[in-house]
């Protein structure tokens, strides 16, 4: 079966930097909506941005320990958003607006992430970031000899991700998806094209190297 790695690009603000984003191959391109954030825009941007994304490519809307009414607002105005919640979130809070979502863990020695995979067990994926001041955009790569063998749940793999170590993170781990914000930009919120782009060729390189493995 061929393995394709799903790339999610996080931190969007710009209509050039999400056509760069789809033009180069992402499945989900993710809105901050956590106004801590210098990545953050409105929910009106978030849908106008989300409005232009042709079909199967994933608005997705992150967010931090927000409030009941700002994810149900999101829910109503990008009906097809899928939900990130990056803060301290319990899975009764994430399973209650009944519609997919992704959980991040924020990844440190010590933390028992197949625990944490059983208590969000509804979860679509868990998203492993590296544990950052601010919950997350930190441009930081954890250990990922933290991430045990087996993890009950599709990984999306993030933190720290660039055009350079990614397809070391695809061949090592085999990921569901990867994801990236800081490795893609001039500035914050700000992306490259160029990064973008060589960012999506080193996750194809990656699993070209893992298809043609399995066919040996
Ligand atoms: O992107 C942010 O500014 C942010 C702020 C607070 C919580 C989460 C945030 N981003 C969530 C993401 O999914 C990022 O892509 C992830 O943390 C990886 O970021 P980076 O290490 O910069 O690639």
């Amino acid at each position: 079966m061929t393995h394709r790695t799903r790339i999610k690009i996080c931190g969007l603000t710009r209509d050039a930097d999400v056509r760069a984003a789809v033009e180069a191959g992402a499945d989900a391109i993710g809105f901050v909506l956590y106004p801590a954030s210098p990545r953050a825009i409105s929910l009106d941007r978030a849908a106008e941005l989300a409005a232009t994304l042709p079909p199967f490519v994933t608005p997705v809307g992150l967010f931090v320990n927000a409030g009941r009414d700002e994810i149900e607002a999101a829910c109503a105005a990008i009906p097809t958003l899928l939900l990130q919640f990056h803060g301290d979130e319990t899975p009764a809070t994430c399973e209650s607006f009944e519609r997919p979502f992704i959980r991040a863990a924020r990844m440190a020695p010590g933390f028992d992430l197949v625990d944490f995979a059983l208590q969000y067990a509804s979860a679509a994926a868990l998203l492993l970031d590296a544990h950052v001041e601010g919950y997350g955009g930190g441009g930081k790569v954890f250990d990922w000899s933290l991430i045990p063998p087996s993890v009950p749940a599709p990984v999306v793999l993030s933190g720290g991700l660039n055009a350079a170590n990614v397809g070391e993170g695809v061949l090592a781990l085999r990921p569901w998806a990867v994801d990236v914000s800081s490795g893609v930009e001039q500035a914050k919120g700000i992306k490259d094209a160029g990064l973008i782009r060589r960012f999506c060729e080193a996750v194809r390189e990656a699993d070209a190297r893992l298809e043609d493995a399995a066919t040996r």
